[in-house]
């Protein structure tokens, strides 16, 4: 069940929906809304546009593309059946649009990767030989990697010497497969307290030790505005191994325009620094329903608007 007009009237819209956009205010319907290619690669999520593109998740890909979003990206990707994960990839081909990350391991339980030893390697690369099949099927390039929880009876140098070992293994796997694993650090504040690796200097310093193409950062600015805040400062530092972005207003990771984070001039930043890659929309929509997508992607017309 498709929105009429999110297909066939957004290309006649597109001279009106700048003019709505461009004084912020929300549209009513999509037919109001911009259709061209957004600036960056803003890769929205299944069920984000559910209200106007209905439950079919091919439906929700085409709803997308027709208002100028060009990535997609699926934390849960390897959970769906194969039919599926060839249906999604065989549209987003139709479509040109790119495959953003999915999460291959995300430890959120255990001290696996800071424990280390042969064991959890063996089992980590198992994980990134079922990931790399995934990845293929969807032509993914980035998989999500969470290190998981430190523990309190090892010294900390320890626990990240046994992180790296474990990422280096991992790594192995990734790499003859062009994979890329991009590791997330998580705010320890808001969401996730009791994770190993919450800041982007301590990711760009694993990044370093592991030594791999395979091996970067996934640079949430949503947890990294909870845990360090600097923002753009901090992707200057680390840019080397910042290899994926996403994005989520805080306080209650919704749109851009929701919280304290100016994207506009995040985005400006992203684009001066002749950003290629995904701007993962890993966040929730401020408002239910359809004004609440409308919304949504108002939003990003807005930050997206940093050309003049
Ligand atoms: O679990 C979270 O909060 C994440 O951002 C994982 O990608």
């Amino acid at each position: 069940m498709i929105d009429r007009r999110g297909f066939l009237a957004a290309g006649l819209a597109s001279t009106a929906g700048l003019a709505v956009s461009a004084t912020g205010e929300v549209p009513s319907s999509v037919d109001a809304l911009p259709t061209e290619p957004f600036n960056l690669l803003y890769a929205p999520h299944f069920g984000m546009f559910k209200h106007h593109a209905g439950d079919d998740l091919i439906d929700q890909l085409k709803f997308a593309h027709s208002l100028g979003f060009r990535a997609w990206e699926d934390n849960g990707m390897m959970k769906r059946d194969v039919a599926t994960q060839e249906k999604i990839a065989a549209t987003m081909s139709e479509l040109g649009m790119t495959m953003g990350v999915f999460v291959a391991h995300a430890g959120f339980k255990d001290g696996l990767y800071v424990n280390g030893g042969s064991e959890a390697r063996a089992f980590l690369q198992q994980q990134m030989r079922e990931a790399v099949e995934v990845a293929k099927r969807v032509n993914a390039k980035w998989c999500t990697i969470v290190p998981g929880k430190f523990v309190n009876n090892l010294e900390w140098d320890y626990q990240t010497a046994n992180v790296v070992d474990c990422l280096r293994a991992m790594a192995e796997v990734c790499e003859p497969e062009g994979l890329v694993m991009v590791l997330e650090p998580l705010n320890p504040w808001t969401n996730h307290p009791g994770l190993f690796l919450t800041k982007i200097p301590q990711a760009y310093a694993i990044c370093e030790a592991v030594n791999s193409p395979s091996c970067k950062i996934l640079d949430d600015l949503y947890h990294q505005q909870i845990t360090e805040g600097n923002l753009i400062p901090n992707m200057e530092k680390a840019w080397k191994h910042i290899a994926y972005i996403q994005v989520g207003d805080n306080p209650g990771r919704k749109e851009p325009g929701t919280g304290e984070i100016n994207y506009l001039n995040v985005f400006a930043d992203l684009h001066r620094r002749g950003f290629k890659g995904i701007v993962g929309m890993e966040h929730g929509n401020s408002v239910d329903g359809k004004e609440g997508e409308l919304r949504v992607i108002n939003a990003y017309r807005q930050c997206d608007a940093f050309l003049g």
